[in-house]
């Protein structure tokens, strides 16, 4: 007998809409229907995939921050220690630079362990100053994201597969960038899609043809009890 497999899904670039922003409506049906644990694991700050998961109608497995924040369903965890990040940000403000999210920050306003800059910022001094602080600051394509280099999604999966009680290998991933690698290394199928960056083209099992959310509808087809 088969049955669906535990889903692993970033946000930004894979349940978007095929231009490029804002969550494709097609995704929230077969979510909400899919008979297995539905795993949002995402560079966003907390608040942003529990409200997904919330709107769609699913239990709420969420890897935030690139792993520094872990909610199993029923424990937050918090991998990574903010201090650093926000002093990385004070610096960088204070060299005349800017987040660059406007006065209210709403993009950092609950973000828990790590900073984000808008990627419209300039980047070599944001690096100069992360790595003077033992950061690194990565590139998703949506944003820079200035952290530990510790945390990371694969691993906040694994406490939640554990947690939960289902098996990695088992899993299906769907991503686009750097901060997914970590989740397709820890999985037992991963996909890019096709709008997907280098980094984590080369980690997928499978580079799909299509683009953001049409891939990830397409793997959810193909993965599905019965096909
Ligand atoms: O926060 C980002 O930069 C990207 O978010 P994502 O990990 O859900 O794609
Ligand atoms: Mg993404």
């Amino acid at each position: 007998m088969t049955a669906d497999p535990p889903l692993v899904l970033d946000i930004d670039g894979t349940l978007t809409r095929p231009e490029g922003w804002g969550i494709d409506p097609r995704v929230f049906d077969p979510l909400r229907e899919w008979d297995a644990p539905v795993v949002i694991a995402t560079g966003k700050a907390f608040p942003y995939p529990v409200a997904l998961c919330h709107f769609i109608g699913i239990p709420e497995l969420v890897v935030a921050e690139n792993g520094g924040v872990v909610y199993t369903g029923d424990e937050v965890s918090f991998t990574a220690d903010r201090e650093a990040a926000r002093a990385v940000a004070e610096e960088y403000r204070a060299a005349g630079y800017d987040l660059g999210w406007g006065a209210e920050d709403t993009v950092n306003r609950w973000r828990e362990t790590e900073i984000a800059v808008n990627i419209e910022q300039p980047i070599d001094p944001l690096r100069e100053i992360a790595a003077k602080h033992g950061l690194e600051v990565i590139d998703t394509g949506y944003a820079y994201h200035v952290k530990d280099t510790d945390p990371n999604k694969g691993e906040g999966l694994e406490r939640i597969a554990e947690h939960v009680g289902f098996d990695l290998a088992d899993c299906v991933a769907v991503g686009d960038s750097v901060n997914d690698v970590s989740t397709f290394e820890a999985v037992g199928r991963s996909f890019a899609v096709s709008n997907a960056d280098e980094l984590a083209k080369a980690a997928a099992a499978e580079v799909l043809d299509e683009v953001h959310a049409d891939g990830t509808l397409a793997v959810l087809e193909r993965v599905r009890d019965g096909n």
